[in-house]
């Protein structure tokens, strides 16, 4: 069995200097045989060009890969399978290094390293190890950009009309899916701001290793062969799902140096549909994130997801209520994952409110109050809440 080849991803939006830093590896890295993966959103392919000028690497090499005119995590998936394959079968190479488009979502393109593809029967860890996951933020705009309110289809950046992300619903998915976030730009920006973006960060993600750098100029072992990947720990290295599992108590105080802190708000008591929907469209601008699982009255049957980035908030249905399941369901789920019983409520069963905060100068005690007058008043919760009006009218089966 050959030794499989190890993978770093660089993310990181538009502009935040995924290519510089790639370059600055390149010249830099002279024990490896590194293959080289350029994905560029545009036909001419510039940051290839960018990289074959200024690594030594030249634009002809088989190890030298342009995936142009889309985006590796969606339209370009088959291409990167098949490429990742196809240098993994040159037998010449050390390590693979990829970088993605700005635009691009970490963890469909970490999924193509640790799943089989079953429509075109490539399995890359066979042949591949997700090494390090890469996120590359841009220290002088990432404020900007996250408070800008604007959708990518706004800026002329999306994939396609029909995608409809926000910046800062992009920001996040790059920031809380990686190992290694790298603070770049910092030459752009004060020391106290620095620290402070370093806090927000750290709010937003507390797993990742935090790399502040200049020009991308960064020690190649920081990115390569670091070890660090790992699915499932990445997938829970959010800092709201952190704050969710670990609660109040086991959080660092020095994260509320800047007036960053996050809680969570539990209740037991369903949302009114409509006063949740308008609080989450006129959300306090304090918070930065806000992210959990929502009970509302008017959907006895499904558990909400609310998902909060910048100024912008969805709400979708996200998974049945074990106790809105057929009896019999319930009890496969019971002895499935016996930790739902844990919280059982006799009346309401799984049914529950547990929404993360995080955020600057919060004025928690305000929020929860205003949380709570969205709840079913008393009176509310002896009347039918099917009468309740829809604000999603979603359909399911
Ligand atoms: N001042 C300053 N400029 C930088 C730094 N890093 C990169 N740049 C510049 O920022 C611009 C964008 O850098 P790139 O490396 O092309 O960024 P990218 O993330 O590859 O950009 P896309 O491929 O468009 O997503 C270039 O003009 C770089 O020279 C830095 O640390 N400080």
């Amino acid at each position: 069995m050959t030794k499989k080849i190890p993978v770093t991803v660089l993310s990181g939006y538009l502009g935040s200097g995924k290519t510089t830093m790639m370059n600055h590896v390149l010249q830099n890295e002279q024990n490896l045989r590194v293959a080289v993966i350029v994905n560029d959103m545009s036909e001419i392919n510039i940051d290839a060009e960018l990289i074959a000028n200024g690594s030594g690497i030249s634009r002809t090499e088989e190890k030298f890969v342009e995936l142009s005119n889309g985006c590796i995590c969606c339209t370009l998936r088959e291409d990167l399978l098949q490429e990742v394959e196809r240098l993994a079968r040159l037998g010449n190479i050390d390590y693979i290094l990829i970088e993605s488009t700005g635009i691009s979502e970490p963890i469909p393109v970490a999924q193509t390293f640790s799943y089989l593809d079953e429509e075109l029967d490539i399995d890359l860890t066979k042949f591949c190890r997700l090494d390090t996951m890469v996120t590359v933020v841009d220290a002088n705009r990432f404020w900007h950009d996250f408070q800008s309110g604007e959708s990518l289809l706004a800026r002329k950046e999306a994939v396609g009309e029909l995608d409809e992300r926000n910046v800062a619903d992009l920001l996040i998915d790059q920031i809380e899916f990686c190992d290694v976030l790298v603070l770049n730009k910092c030459d752009l920006v004060s020391e106290v701001e620095l620290a402070r973006l370093e806090r927000i960060l750290r709010a937003l993600q507390p797993e990742a290793k935090l790399i502040w750098t200049k020009n991308g100029v960064i020690e190649p072992a920081e990115i390569l062969n670091t070890g660090r990947f790992n699915f499932e720990r990445v997938s829970e290295s959010a800092g709201w799902l952190k704050e969710l599992e670990l609660g109040h108590e086991n959080h660092t105080p020095e994260t509320e140096e800047y007036g960053i802190t996050s809680f969570t708000y539990q209740r037991r008591k369903p949302f009114h549909p409509l006063r949740f929907v308008e609080w989450c469209d006129n959300m306090p601008a304090s918070i930065v994130r806000a992210k959990g699982i929502i009970w509302s009255a008017k959907h006895q049957e499904v558990a909400l997801l609310l998902s909060q980035a910048g100024s912008s908030a969805k709400i979708e249905p996200v998974s049945y209520w074990v106790a809105a399941l057929p009896e019999a369901q319930q009890q496969d789920v019971f002895l499935q994952s016996p930790e739902v019983l844990k919280d059982w409520d006799a009346l309401y069963g799984d049914r529950l409110t547990q929404l993360v905060i995080i955020g600057i100068d919060l004025d928690k005690k305000a929020i929860i109050q205003e949380l709570d007058a969205c709840l079913l008043s008393d009176k509310e919760l002896n009347e039918p809440w099917e009468n309740l009006k829809d604000p999603f009218n979603w359909e399911w089966s």
